[in-house]
Order: C-alpha cells, then sequence, then structure tokens
C-alpha cells in the first residue's frame, strides 16, 4: 500500500503557490547538496500556473535541468508539444530544457530515441512530478498494446515509445513516456490534479494498487518513497 498524502486547496492559486514552493525547495535542496537538479515536469493544461509561479523564484536555474515526463510526438512548434511548454516556461528563467520526443515516425523507435537522451543524464531526478489524465493515464503511460512495456521495462530504461489505445481526443497521436523504472527511481515523486472526477479517480486508483484498471494505480503501487498529491476542486 502506497503512503500517500493529499493536500487540499480551495483554488488553483492557492495550489500553484504552494506546489511552487515545493517544487522551488526540492530544486535549491539539490543545488546545496549537488551543485546541479534534475526535474521531470508534467505536460498538459495542469501545471502551466504552476510553471508561472515556479519560475519566479530567484535560484541558480543554470544549473537546472528540466525534462518533460512524457510528450506527444509532434514537431516541437506544435500546441501539443509539452517541450514547447517547457521551453516556453523555463527557457527565460535560464534552465536548460530537454526535449524527449523526436520527428522518428516509428513510436517504438522514437521510444529508444527518448530513452537515449535520457541516459546522458545524471540520474536519479531530483524529482518526477506526475499529472494524470481524466482516463488515469499518468506521464505517457497509458491503456493499449504498450501499457505493459512501460510498467515492466527493466531499471535501466528510461523511456519507451507507446500508443495509447484508446487515442485521448484531445491529443489523438503517438508519444513517449517515462516508464515506470524511471519514474519510482526518483528522488521524490510528487502528483497535481484538479477536479473532483479526478480526485475519485485517483483515490480508487490507489485503493485498488496492484489490481487497479488503471496505469496511475499500477504505477504508483509500486512506489516505495512517500507521494505527496496536491489537488484542489
Ligand atoms: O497528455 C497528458 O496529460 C496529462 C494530464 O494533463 P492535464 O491537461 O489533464 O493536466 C499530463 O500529466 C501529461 O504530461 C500529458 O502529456
Amino acid at each position: 500500500m502506497i503512503e500517500a498524502e493529499w493536500w487540499d486547496y480551495d483554488s488553483v492559486d492557492e495550489l500553484a503557490d504552494a506546489v511552487a514552493g515545493d517544487v522551488g525547495f526540492i530544486i535549491e535542496s539539490a543545488l546545496d547538496a549537488r551543485d546541479s537538479a534534475l526535474i521531470a515536469v508534467p505536460g498538459g493544461s495542469t501545471p502551466v500556473p504552476i510553471f508561472a509561479n515556479l519560475t519566479k523564484a530567484k535560484m541558480n536555474w543554470r544549473k537546472v535541468t528540466v525534462v518533460p515526463t512524457d510528450d506527444r510526438l509532434v514537431p516541437v512548434e506544435n500546441d501539443l508539444s509539452n517541450a514547447k511548454l517547457l521551453a516556453r516556461s523555463f527557457l527565460p528563467s535560464g534552465a536548460r530544457v530537454i526535449p524527449i520526443a523526436t520527428s522518428i515516425d516509428d513510436y517504438k523507435l522514437a521510444g529508444n530515441s527518448a530513452d537515449a537522451r535520457l541516459q546522458d543524464l545524471p540520474w536519479p531526478p531530483d524529482l518526477v512530478w506526475l499529472g494524470m489524465g481524466k482516463d488515469g493515464h499518468t506521464a505517457s503511460i497509458f491503456a493499449g498494446p504498450d501499457l505493459q512495456d512501460a510498467l515492466d521495462a527493466p531499471k535501466a530504461r528510461r523511456a519507451v515509445g507507446v500508443m495509447p489505445d484508446p487515442l485521448p481526443p484531445e491529443a489523438p497521436v503517438a508519444r513517449v513516456t517515462l516508464t515506470r523504472a524511471a519514474i519510482l527511481s526518483a528522488r521524490t515523486i510528487l502528483v497535481t490534479i484538479t477536479g473532483q472526477d479526478k480526485r475519485d479517480l485517483l483515490e480508487q486508483a490507489i485503493a485498488d494498487g496492484h489490481s487497479s484498471k488503471l496505469p496511475i494505480g499500477r504505477v504508483l503501487a509500486e512506489a516505495e518513497q512517500p507521494i505527496d498529491i496536491h489537488w484542489c476542486p
């Protein structure tokens, strides 16, 4: 059973303030301890106001590397690109942003390429920050033919390519994602979600643990570290 602590806020603004503070603290602690920080952060819409608050923090951003937990296989100029969001959010502060998606058509090969990029980074990440879709996917670990690959990849494997099935209507494309092993290797894991529907889904996924039908339940069931879940309606 995972050790999950819920942090509830009344509004997105309050959540954004608090999570930006926590992530800033994690980065500062890594800079103090190792003189560099590596964080993996989600895409989508939930983190946007948090990024805005976080990047106002004064710290040595030049020593901070930011990677997406996952990305959609689209050109980096496309609005669906998580790398585009990270570049827009973090590059002005001076952080290094490493995209993991490529223009390779074969999504499995794109997964190999994402893995190779991540193999060049000092591991483990100081933080893996996860979001969750309405269908219970996290990072881009989705239901579909590649679910087991992403869940069962060996410890050394950091990313794989996946084809969600069904394809989510808001972004109906193949993806690359951190594996479960890569997510769980992080020094700290936190989750941000909004809305009662997602809360109900995540509570159920956590309760079901290993037998959860939802990818996020299967990922978190194996976590050895305590996990903070930040939520607002
Ligand atoms: O597709 C994705 O969706 C999830 C959730 O996004 P949200 O917009 O509902 O917050 C996100 O965590 C993931 O990184 C992204 O690629």
